[in-house]
């Protein structure tokens, strides 16, 4: 049993989603990764879908372009998903981003910013799911938030 699927459309979306593998590994937090496309792969991408529910809790979904794999796999799951939109090369991910987040009502996909930070935050919003469960994931996203203060006031201090 992991907690968390961390799915993206192509390897080449690595590089932004690699941003949420890091935090999950930091908070501790048990995840698998695949490679699935509701356009290019999309038998497989239903297969994953429908056995999620078997394995995780949460489902992290990075995509970029006209990206239906997040809304895709909420259609066919009842775990929760995050959406990342992956900046595009053309249009700079807003194309992702309209994609993620506009969903029809009763098929919702939890949108988080473009790029890196969103790619982070998709990671932490995952854990805070997993840590109503699970008391050592709180904990761990109380250290995060609390060396995320600290910093803050540090670079602060040194700037001043
Ligand atoms: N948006 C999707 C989907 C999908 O939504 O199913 N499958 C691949 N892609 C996206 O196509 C972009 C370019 O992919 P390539 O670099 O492989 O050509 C990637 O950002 C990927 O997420």
């Amino acid at each position: 049993m992991c907690d968390v699927a961390v799915v993206m459309g192509s390897i080449s979306d690595l590089k932004v989603m690699q941003n949420t593998l890091d935090v999950l590994t930091e908070l501790g937090v048990s995840y698998e990764t695949k490679v699935v496309s509701a356009h290019r792969t999309p038998q497989e991408m239903l297969d994953f879908a429908k056995n999620a529910q078997k394995k995780f809790q949460v489902i992290i979904a990075g995509a970029g372009g006209a990206a239906h794999l997040p809304g895709m796999i909420a259609s066919s799951t009842s775990l929760p998903v995050i959406g990342v939109p992956v900046p595009s090369r053309y249009l700079k991910g807003i194309d992702s981003l309209l994609s993620i987040v506009q969903m029809p009502a009763g098929v919702p996909v939890a949108t988080v910013s473009i790029g890196e930070a969103g790619a982070k935050n998709a990671a932490i919003l995952a854990t805070k799911i997993c840590a109503l469960k699970n008391d050592s994931y709180r904990k761990s996203l109380n250290n995060y938030v609390k060396a995320m203060h600290d910093t803050s006031i540090e670079s602060g201090e040194k700037f001043e």
